[in-house]
């Protein structure tokens, strides 16, 4: 569908655009995307989106059609389900439907890992990516929650007719739509006492900062820092939050879903108001430059695994190239316990326990140019602890302190090396792949899986470098008789002895 025709129909059902100032086109690898036609200044209103045009559980009929308490007996309020099946119903309606044309307008092939060959999947073994696609957790709901529902309500779903647009394949391509493009849309107060079926799921009208009907433009840019958290990055949450949002604020957004995001670049930000959404800029905007959103800025293995494609920009100057600066490397406990366990044949099975019920987690998280995570310092410190402190740190109820020595510093080599050992080839052979002076002729699901795989090996690599450099200033300054304050330096701890917690 064009653009023209979508925002044809934007305006035919209350929204408004302002199409002097920016219009959609073709941007080369990131499909449709808006672009300013004049220079626009910071403050400026792109784009008014009436709450009544989102589509969410709140605003589908589907809902109080089917019945509140059948719509929970069907477990349809939880999760991405209820919504899958509002947008697959309201896709069967066709022109009945107010959202018709739109849904219509969306994509319906991905280039996501949840339809990639096994083939293509083995090219991301070792990364973030694998244990997240989630597609049979996706396939065991649809059988669960989904099908049963849709058998339940033949009225509402009359056999035959609603094969095509309630298959599993359909299920799919809703739940990758709702991935790449839905926000997260909290309701306003007053809204609650309107809404349908599912409107009781938790949502907090409190919890919303609305801002004030008469606060002007440049009032609400001004606030754009202090407002962040408010704000509807799309697709910012993450896994977690994929399973603990409320899902009656999970909404498709029509017109702000077409904006692209890049690592750093955000210029226009969804704003919420009581009546309406506003797509505002927040940066003065060249004539001719592409208006972008932000997705929260996730690592590459994220980027992939939610909208399918990854983000290179030049990387500060200690990394050099290309890469994602928001880059993580997880390192799950295992790892630390079989590097542990390796000269010994004690089990730490009762200590591994003790950490899962007092830590909030047993993978650690390394970011690009952060030193070693402190929980992973502390992990390790635990594992090698004496059968004596062992039993006093269990009767005490207190987690190691992240702290550094040769012994846990052994252990973290070792650990990382192993996590360095999961990937399918080495840093050097996927950098030699990824080199246009080599001409290898790469499909785009190898290329962005070997570009997750460079991202997270190059911090790992960097942490195993700053691991033994670590160790030998610390040879040094004990053989030396000299204090540690290198040691500090090298591993990027802070002044107590700590190494910095890693950002995620
Ligand atoms: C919210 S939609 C944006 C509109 C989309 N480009 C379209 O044609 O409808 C998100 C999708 O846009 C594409 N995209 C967004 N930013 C991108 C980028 N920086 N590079 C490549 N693709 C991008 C990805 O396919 C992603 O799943």
């Amino acid at each position: 569908m064009s653009s023209d025709d979508l925002i044809q129909w934007f305006k035919s059902i209350g929204g408004s655009v302002d199409t002097s100032s920016m219009g959609f086109e073709e941007f080369p690898g990131c499909g449709r995307g808006a672009i300013a036609l004049k220079d626009i200044p910071q403050g400026h209103i792109l784009f008014t989106i009436p709450r009544d045009l989102t589509l969410s559980m709140r605003t589908s009929s589907l809902p109080s059609r089917f019945g509140r308490e059948a719509w929970k007996k069907f477990r349809l309020d939880e999760g991405w389900t209820g919504l899958i099946l509002c947008m697959m119903w309201e896709e069967a309606q066709g022109n009945t439907s107010k959202w018709s044309t739109y849904l219509s307008s969306l994509p319906s092939a991905f280039d996501t890992p949840m339809f990639w060959s096994d083939e293509d999947l083995k090219e991301l073994s070792g990364t973030s990516v694998v244990d997240k696609i989630g597609k049979e957790e996706a396939e065991a709901d649809y059988r669960e929650k989904v099908a049963p529902a849709i058998k339940s309500r033949p009225d509402l779903f009359p056999e035959g007719a609603y094969q095509h647009h309630c298959s599993l394949e359909r299920y799919h391509i809703m739940g990758s739509r709702i991935l790449s493009r839905s926000f997260c849309v909290e309701p306003w107060s007053g809204e609650e006492e309107h809404d349908g079926a599912a409107a009781d799921g938790g949502a907090d009208a409190d919890a919303m900062d609305v801002d004030s009907a008469d606060q002007n433009v440049t009032d609400l840019v001004d606030d754009v820092e202090a407002q962040a958290d408010d704000t509807l990055d799309v697709g910012s949450d993450d896994e977690a939050d994929e399973d603990s949002e409320d899902s009656t604020n999970v909404a498709m957004v029509p017109m702000a879903d077409m904006l692209n995001a890049r690592y750093g670049s955000e210029n226009a930000k969804l704003y919420y108001e009581p009546i309406d959404l506003r797509m505002i800029t927040t940066k003065f905007i060249k004539t001719g430059e592409q208006i972008w959103n932000t997705y929260g800025d996730p690592p590459n293995s994220e980027l992939l695994r939610r909208y399918g494609h990854v983000d290179l920009v030049p990387m500060p100057e200690s990394f050099g190239g290309l890469g994602n600066p928001a880059d993580i490397v997880e390192i799950p406990g295992d790892l630390a316990v079989a590097a542990a366990t390796d000269d010994k044949s004690a089990s730490l099975a009762e200590r591994v326990n003790w950490w899962l019920e007092n830590a909030d987690d047993d993978t650690f998280v390394i970011a690009s140019g952060s030193g070693l995570p402190e929980d992973l310092l502390s992990f390790v410190r635990l594992l090698l602890m004496t059968s004596d402190e062992w039993e006093k740190a269990n009767r005490k109820g207190k987690l190691p302190k992240a702290k550094v020595d040769l012994n846990v510093l052994d252990i973290i080599e070792k650990t990382l090396t192993k996590r360095m050992q999961k990937y399918p080839s080495t840093l050097e052979e996927d950098e030699k792949l990824l080199d246009p002076a080599n001409g290898h002729s790469l499909s785009l699901h190898k290329k962005h899986a070997i570009i997750v795989r460079v991202g997270e090996q190059r911090i790992l690599r960097g942490a195993i470098e700053q691991t033994r450099a670590t160790k030998e200033a610390m040879k040094l300054a004990s053989s030396s008789g000299k204090g540690n304050k290198r040691t500090r330096e090298a591993t990027g701890s802070d002044s107590h002895g700590r190494a910095k917690k890693s950002k995620r």
